[in-house]
C-alpha cells in the first residue's frame, strides 16, 4: 500500500547508550507530529532487541539492514529473513549500495533475498541507484532500470503489496551532494513508469529517496509528486534531525 515512509538507516552505528537517547527522543518527538507517516528504525542486527524494547508503545516500526540469500542452516554470521520477522521487523533493507559495492552483492543475490523476504511477511525496501561514473556516462535511467527489473523478477500478485523501492544515487550517499529535487523526481516517475510496465500497481507502491536528505532539504524533496518519503543514513542518528525529517512529509 502507498504511504509515507521514512527510514532510519543506521548503518554500522549505534551502542545500547545510543539506542536509549535516539530512539528515546525520537519517539516522543515523532509522536507530537501531527503527520500521516510510517517512521521505521533500521538498528544494527545487533540492537533489535533493545531498539523493539524502546519503541514499545508506539507506532514506530522496526527493520533489519540485510538478511542473508538462504532460509537457514551453516552460514556463519548470517541472519535470515525469516530471523527478522521472529524477532518484531516489519521491514528489511536489500541492495543497498554499499551492500552492492562493500560486499558483491549483486542483482541475482538481490532478488533471492527478495523472495525470501517477502516470504517471512516482511516489506522489501529495495534499494536502486547509480554511481557517479554511470550519471556522467548518460546511464543513471538504464541502471536504476536494469535493478529494478532484476530485483522483481518473482514478485507477482499480493507480493506487491510488500514492494518498496528506495531511489538512492550513490554519489549522493554520505556526500552532502543531494540530487536536486527536480532530478529526483524525473528519476522517481521513470521508476514508477517502470513499474507499470512490468505489471505492478504503480500508483499504489511507496518510492522513497535516499542521499544526504538533512532537515534542511527533506521538505523540496517530499514534496515532489513522486517521493513518498525518504531513506535517511547520517542524519538519523540525530533525534532533533530525524524528527524535523520525518515532520517534513
Ligand atoms: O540508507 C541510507 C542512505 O545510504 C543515505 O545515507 P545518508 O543520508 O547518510 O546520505
Amino acid at each position: 500500500m502507498r504511504r509515507n515512509i521514512v527510514a532510519a538507516n543506521w548503518k554500522m552505528n549505534g551502542s545500547r547508550e545510543l539506542v536509549e537517547s535516539l530512539v528515546g527522543g525520537v519517539k516522543a518527538g515523532v509522536a507530537k507530529l501531527d503527520k500521516d507517516v510510517e517512521v521505521v528504525i533500521i538498528p544494527p542486527s545487533l540492537y533489535l532487541a533493545d531498539v523493539e524494547k524502546a519503541v514499545s508503545g508506539s507506532a514506530l516500526q522496526l527493520g533489519v539492514q540485510n538478511v542473508a540469500r538462504w532460509e537457514s542452516g551453516a552460514y556463519t554470521g548470517e541472519v535470515s529473513a525469516q530471523m527478522a520477522s521472529d524477532v518484531g521487523c516489519a521491514y528489511a533493507l536489500v541492495g543497498h549500495s554499499e551492500r552492492r559495492q562493500l560486499f558483491a552483492e549483486d542483482d541475482v543475490q538481490v532478488a533471492e533475498k527478495v523472495r525470501l523476504i517477502l516470504a517471512s511477511g516482511l516489506v522489501a525496501i529495495i534499494c536502486v541507484g547509480e554511481t557517479l561514473e554511470e550519471r556522467e556516462a548518460g546511464q543513471a535511467e538504464q541502471v536504476v532500470a536494469r535493478q529494478i527489473r532484476a530485483a522483481l523478477a518473482d514478485v507477482s500478485g499480493e507480493g506487491w503489496k510488500k514492494i518498496v523501492i528506495a531511489y538512492e544515487p550513490v554519489w549522493a550517499i554520505g556526500t552532502g551532494k543531494t540530487a536536486t529535487a527536480v532530478d529526483a523526481q524525473n528519476m522517481h516517475a521513470n521508476m514508477r513508469g517502470l513499474l507499470s510496465e512490468l505489471g505492478a500497481p504503480a500508483q499504489e507502491i511507496s518510492l522513497l529517496y535516499g542521499g544526504s536528505v538533512k532537515p534542511d532539504n527533506a521538505a523540496e524533496l517530499f514534496a515532489q509528486a513522486d517521493i513518498d518519503g525518504g531513506l535517511i543514513g547520517g542524519a538519523s542518528l540525530v533525534s532533533d534531525d530525524f524528527v524535523r525529517i520525518c515532520g517534513a512529509v
